[in-house]
C-alpha cells in the first residue's frame, strides 16, 4: 500500500522552481509522495488517474531539469497532468478537480501559466510545441524549450505524423517524449503500436545503434556500458533508423520513465546538447504504483470516487441503463438480422459501447486508433462499397472528422450512420468534450437525415431507423450517463422519416423538444398547468428533415412556440426559425423563442449544473414560457 514518508518533501513544493534544490535521492522521494498525493486526490474527486500514475517520474524529471514555464511543457489530451498541477502551485485546489468551479480536469491556459498549451483532445502537443519552437525562433515572446509529452495512443492519430512531418522539415530544437504505456484506454491498436513494441523489445538493438553513431553519451548510464561493449561489433554492421529518425528526429530509447536514475541524465543531456527535433522513447505504466488501477483492464484510466485501501469506486446505483449500453444491443440486434452491418470506432470500444458488438462480431467491428478523420472515411469506403456502417463516435471527437463528413460521405450521399454519443454537456469532462455542435454541424448538410433521441426507448427505434436508410447519410444523437427509465421495446421499428409525436395536447403554448431535455419540459408543462396555462409537448424526433406539418400546425394553433434542444445555436431552432419564417409566421405575430446552449463554453459540473448554467432546466423552461406569454411573475424565486 501506499505509505506517507515521515518527512514530505512535497510540503516544501509550491512551484517547480523549488525542485532545483533538491538532490537526485530527493527528487526519487518526491515522486514516491505525488504518487501518493495523486491517489489520494483522485480518490476524492474521481476522475483520470492511471494516465498520471504513469507519468510522475516524468513529471518530476521535466520540471527538476527544465525552467517552466519559461520552457513549454505540453502535455497531450492534459488527462496526465494532475501530478504536474500539483507541481505546479495547484496542490491547495488539487480536490477540486473536476468540480464546479474547481481545477479542470486537463491543462488549461486561463489556469495557470504552467500549461501554457490546453488540451483534452489527443495529438496536438507535438504541433503546439513546434509552434511555440519556431515562435522562439523568430524571436517572439520569452520562450525556452518547447517540450511536447504524447503517450502511444495519441501517437495513433494523423496530426501527430503531420507534426513531425513539419518538425523535421524544419530541423529547430524541439523535444518530444513519447509515454509509451502500451496502452490507449483500451489496449492500443495498429500498425504504429506493433511498431513501437518492437522498438521496446531491440532495446539492446538501440544501444548497438547508439554505438555506432558515437551516440554514447545520450544513453542513460545503465545502457551505456553495453553500447561501449558493442561497438566494436557495429564496425562490420549496418544500422537502420527508427521511423523517427526517417522523420528527421535524433531518437533516444527507449527508457526506463519510471527510473530517475535513467530520466534525470537523459533529459540534462538532451537539455545540453539537442540541436534539432529529438524524440525520447520513455516506456511507463499506466497505473503505475497502485494496485487496483495496474490490475483494472483500463489501468485505472478513468475511475468515480474510490476507497484507497481497497480500490472500490463508489457508484450510484441506477434504474435505467446507459444510453450507451442500449445503443449497442440494439445495434447487435440489428446485426444479426443484417450481415452487411458493421461498426467503427475511434479508440473508444468502451466509450461507444462497441466492445460489446465486437464480442459477438469481432470480425466485423474496427477500432481504427484516434483517427477520428480517417474512422469516417473509411466507414464512407465500407458504405461505398455496399455495406451498412454505424460510425460510433462522441460528439466532441467527430468534429475532428467534419471535413470527411462533408466531403467524403455527405456530398456522396453514401449511408454512413453516425450514432453520436455524448451529445449535449457531458459534466466532469467540461467545455472540451461537450457535445454541442454536431446538430449545426451536421443539419446544414444537404439530404441528411439527424435524429436526437428523446429516451432510451426512442435510442432503440433510431438505431432501426438507421439501419434502415440506405439511400443517404444519417445520425443519431444521444447523451451521457443513465437512461430515463421508460418501458423498453422488444426491438427497434424504423421511424417514418421526418415526423415528430405529441406527447401532450395543450393550445396555448407549443413546447417543441428535441432529444432528451423532454423529461424536463414535461415537467415544466405541469408546472404550468398548475397556474393554468395549457402547454402542448411535442418531440421533434428529426432535426432533418424536420417534421413541417407538425411544426406549421403547433406554430399555427398556439399563441407561442418554443424549441428545446442540447446543442450550440445554428442547430434545430434555427432551422425551425427559417421555416417558420419562410411560411410568414412571424408577420402574423408568432411568439417564437428558441432555447438552445448558450454563446459561450460552460465549464464542468454535473450535468444537471451545467444545464442550469445554460438555463435549460424545467424551472428555466417555465419561465421562457411565462416571458414569451408576456406574463410578470412578481415574488417568485426562480432555479
Ligand atoms: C481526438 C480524441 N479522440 C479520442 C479521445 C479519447 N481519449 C482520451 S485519452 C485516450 C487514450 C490516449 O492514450 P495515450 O495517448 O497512450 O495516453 P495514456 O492514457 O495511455 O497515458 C483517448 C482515446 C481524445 N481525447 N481525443
Ligand atoms: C480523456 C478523454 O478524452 C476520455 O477519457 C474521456 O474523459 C472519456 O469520457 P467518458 O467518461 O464520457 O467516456
Ligand atoms: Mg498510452
Amino acid at each position: 500500500m501506499i505509505e506517507r514518508p515521515k518527512t514530505p518533501l512535497l510540503d516544501r513544493v509550491n512551484l517547480p522552481s523549488d525542485l532545483k534544490a533538491l538532490s537526485d535521492r530527493q527528487l526519487r522521494q518526491l515522486a514516491d509522495e505525488l504518487r501518493a498525493e495523486t491517489i489520494s486526490a483522485v480518490s476524492v474527486t474521481g476522475g483520470h488517474l492511471g494516465a498520471g500514475l504513469g507519468v510522475v517520474e516524468l513529471t518530476v524529471a521535466i520540471h527538476a531539469v527544465f525552467d517552466t514555464p519559461r520552457d513549454k511543457l505540453i502535455w497531450d489530451v492534459g488527462h496526465q497532468c494532475y501530478p504536474h498541477k500539483i507541481l505546479t502551485g495547484r496542490r491547495d485546489r488539487i480536490r477540486t478537480l473536476r468540480q464546479k468551479d474547481g481545477l479542470s480536469g486537463f491543462t488549461k491556459r486561463s489556469e495557470s501559466p504552467y500549461d501554457p498549451f490546453g488540451a483534452a483532445h489527443s495529438s496536438t502537443s507535438i504541433s503546439a510545441a513546434l509552434g511555440f519552437a519556431m515562435a522562439r525562433e523568430l524571436g517572439a515572446g520569452d520562450v525556452g524549450d518547447a517540450i511536447a509529452v504524447i503517450g502511444d495512443g495519441s501517437m495513433s492519430a494523423g496530426m501527430a505524423y503531420e507534426a513531425m512531418n513539419n518538425a523535421g522539415h524544419l530541423r529547430k530544437r524541439l523535444i518530444v517524449i513519447l509515454n509509451d504505456n502500451e496502452m490507449s484506454i483500451a489496449p492500443p491498436v495498429g500498425a504504429m503500436s506493433a511498431y513501437l513494441s518492437r522498438l521496446y523489445a531491440g532495446a539492446p538493438f538501440q544501444e548497438l545503434k547508439a554505438a555506432a553513431k558515437g551516440a554514447v553519451s545520450l544513453l542513460p548510464e545503465p545502457l551505456q556500458e553495453g553500447a561501449r561493449r558493442a561497438k566494436d561489433m557495429l564496425k562490420h554492421l549496418a544500422v537502420g533508423g527508427t521511423l523517427f529518425e526517417e522523420m528527421g528526429f535524433s531518437y533516444v530509447g527507449p527508457i526506463d520513465g519510471h527510473d530517475l536514475d535513467q530520466l534525470l541524465p537523459v533529459l540534462r543531456t538532451v537539455k545540453a546538447r539537442a540541436d534539432g527535433p529529438i524524440l525520447i522513447h520513455a516506456l511507463t505504466k499506466k497505473g503505475k504504483g497502485y494496485a487496483p488501477a495496474e490490475a483494472a483492464a483500463d489501468r485505472g484510466h478513468a475511475t468515480a470516487q474510490f476507497n484507497v485501501l481497497t480500490g472500490e469506486q463508489k457508484k450510484a446505483p441506477s434504474n435505467a441503463p446507459s444510453y450507451t449500453k442500449v445503443f449497442a444491443q440494439s445495434l447487435i440486434r440489428e446485426a444479426e438480422l443484417d450481415d452487411r452491418i458493421v461498426a467503427i470506432t475511434a479508440a473508444m470500444p468502451d466509450g461507444t459501447g462497441l466492445n460489446l458488438f465486437a464480442e459477438r462480431f469481432p470480425r466485423r467491428c474496427f477500432d481504427v486508433g484516434i483517427a477520428e478523420q480517417h474512422g469516417v472515411t473509411f466507414s464512407a469506403g465500407l458504405a461505398a462499397a455496399g455495406m451498412k456502417p454505424f460510425c460510433a463516435m462522441y460528439s466532441t471527437f467527430l468534429q475532428r472528422g467534419y471535413d470527411q463528413v462533408v466531403h467524403d460521405v455527405a456530398i456522396q450521399r453514401l449511408p454512413v450512420r453516425f450514432a453520436i454519443d455524448r451529445a449535449g454537456l457531458v459534466g466532469a469532462d467540461g467545455a472540451t468534450h461537450a457535445g454541442s455542435f454536431d446538430i449545426a454541424f451536421l443539419a446544414n448538410l444537404p439530404d441528411f437525415v439527424i435524429m436526437a433521441a428523446a429516451d432510451e426507448a426512442e435510442l432503440v427505434h433510431m438505431v432501426a431507423t438507421a439501419a434502415a436508410i440506405d439511400d443517404r447519410p444519417s445520425a443519431f444523437r444521444f447523451p451521457r450517463g443513465d437512461g430515463v427509465g421508460v418501458e423498453m421495446p422488444e426491438r427497434g421499428a424504423p421511424l417514418e422519416i421526418g415526423r415528430g409525436r405529441i406527447l401532450r395536447e395543450g393550445g396555448q403554448v407549443a413546447l417543441l423538444s428535441l432529444g432528451t431535455r423532454l423529461s424536463e419540459v414535461l415537467i415544466a408543462a405541469e408546472a404550468l398547468a398548475q397556474r393554468g396555462i395549457r402547454a402542448t409537448v411535442a418531440d421533434a424526433r428529426f432535426a432533418k428533415p424536420l417534421d413541417r406539418d407538425m411544426i406549421l400546425q403547433l406554430a399555427r394553433n398556439h399563441e407561442a412556440l418554443i424549441t428545446i434542444e442540447e446543442g450550440a445555436i445554428g442547430g434545430f431552432g434555427s432551422h425551425v426559425a427559417q421555416l417558420l419564417a419562410e411560411a410568414g409566421l412571424f408577420d402574423r405575430g408568432l411568439r417564437y423563442r428558441s432555447m438552445v446552449l448558450p454563446d459561450t463554453f460552460i465549464d464542468q459540473a454535473s450535468p444537471a449544473d451545467m444545464y442550469a448554467t445554460a438555463g435549460m432546466n424545467a424551472p428555466q423552461i417555465e419561465a421562457k414560457v411565462l416571458e414569451a406569454l408576456g406574463i410578470a411573475v412578481v415574488g417568485e424565486r426562480r432555479a
